[in-house]
């Protein structure tokens, strides 16, 4: 367990931490998830030790480590750009940690072999850093990083300069990795995919705040505001509100029953006739509120189709209601076929109005 209490961190006048407290449960697998410059790579070295703290306090399974150096804070650390020892093998490089500890032959020898079947790099034990792809070359990090045996381990964005296939594919080992090896692990990432596929636990960060610490999906369902809402997610304005585009249902005005891209894809009979018949609703012309359509409230309004993207999978919408408000939605493949629409046609777009975040409306994001 790591707990960080009150942590406050300035460059100057710029708050880079600004009062965070947080619980790490022991072997969770925790991401610390922000946009560039939120303070997620100054909490993590807050937590490695090479950043001293302004105020605040922080403590590893109990003990007070705020004013210990890093080496002894019992951590294994991974960066975007792990620098590696060139000249030695793979084999030496993840033995580093043991030799300098003076740790006997016989024993460092098993558990680097050990490790090296964890990470997948048995047969690449002898070749030289410099012979690795980037994905291999991070999973030697890790298996470095492990050898030590840490209570924790602190990957700052690790599979950050590798191409998406790799990035992918990696997530997914470090995932069954953690569940292996069970240390209690914290990952920075801006990445919010990356967090919500690879994390238990998501502490969301904006300019050195906490904003929301939450299990993945809680994020993205039942965000905190705003902010969390367009940050772990996709985003639309409807008529002020703000909702997830996969919940927006499209229909042509003359049609009774509308599709949506995922749950609501039978919604069926609307509150559309608002968008016509209440123009002075506080969104303006086009805009509507109901409950018919969802069995709760929702919102309607009326748009024009600006931009059509077929992805494959999915098929994202792009649209402009009655005031040029551009948003967009997202329709599964069956869907969008069903509907086939055209650039320039005009539809009514309606999605439920989520208790949760109906109130979001009024924020900036
Ligand atoms: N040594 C420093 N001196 C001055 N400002 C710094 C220093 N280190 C970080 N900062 C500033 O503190 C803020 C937070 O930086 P930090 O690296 O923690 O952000 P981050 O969320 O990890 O961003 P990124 O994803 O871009 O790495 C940034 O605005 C950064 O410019």
């Amino acid at each position: 367990m790591i707990t960080v209490t009150g942590a406050t961190k300035t460059y100057g006048a710029f708050r880079a931490l600004d009062d965070v407290t947080l619980d790490i449960p022991a072997g969770s697998l925790t991401a610390l998830l922000g946009p560039s410059g939120s303070g997620k790579s100054t909490l993590l070295r807050a937590l490695a030790g090479l950043e001293t703290l302004d105020a605040g306090r922080v403590t590893i399974n109990g003990i007070d480590v705020t004013a210990e150096p890093p080496q002894r804070r019992g951590i294994g650390f991974v960066f975007q750009h792990y620098a590696a020892f060139k000249h030695l093998t793979v084999r030496e490089n993840v033995a580093f940690g043991l030799a300098i500890r003076k740790k006997p032959k016989p024993q460092t020898d098993a558990r680097v072999a050990e490790l090296l079947e964890l990470v997948g790099l048995t047969g690449l034990a002898g070749r030289f850093p410099d012979q690795l792809s980037g994905g291999q070359r991070q999973r030697m990090a890790l298996a470095r990083a492990l050898a030590i045996e840490p209570s924790v381990l602190l990957l700052d964005e690790p599979f950050g300069a590798l191409d998406a296939h790799v990035r992918a594919d990696l997530r997914a080992w470090l995932r069954r990795l953690h569940d292996e090896v069970h240390v209690t692990t914290v990952l920075v990432t801006h990445d919010q995919e990356e967090a919500l596929e690879v994390a238990d636990r998501v502490a969301v960060l904006n300019h050195g705040r906490l904003e929301q610490v939450d299990e993945p999906l809680a994020v993205y369902d039942r965000p905190a505001n705003a902010f969390v809402m367009g940050f772990v997610g996709s985003v639309a304005r409807l008529g002020g509100a703000l909702v997830r585009p996969h919940r927006i249902a499209l229909r042509r005005p003359e049609e009774s029953s509308g599709v949506a891209s995922s749950v609501r894809s039978t919604a069926s009979a609307s509150v559309g006739s608002a968008s016509t018949s209440s123009p002075s609703t506080s969104s303006g012309a086009g805009t509507g509120t109901g409950t018919a359509e969802f069995g709760e409230a929702s919102v309607t309004v009326d748009a024009t189709v600006d931009r059509i993207a077929r992805l494959g999978s999915e098929t994202v919408v792009e649209l402009l209601d009655a005031d040029g408000v551009r948003f967009v939605a997202r329709l599964n493949r069956a869907d969008s076929e069903r509907l086939g629409l055209a650039r320039g046609e005009r539809v009514s777009a309606s999605a439920p109005l989520d208790p949760a975040t109906a109130d979001f409306g009024d924020y900036v994001i």
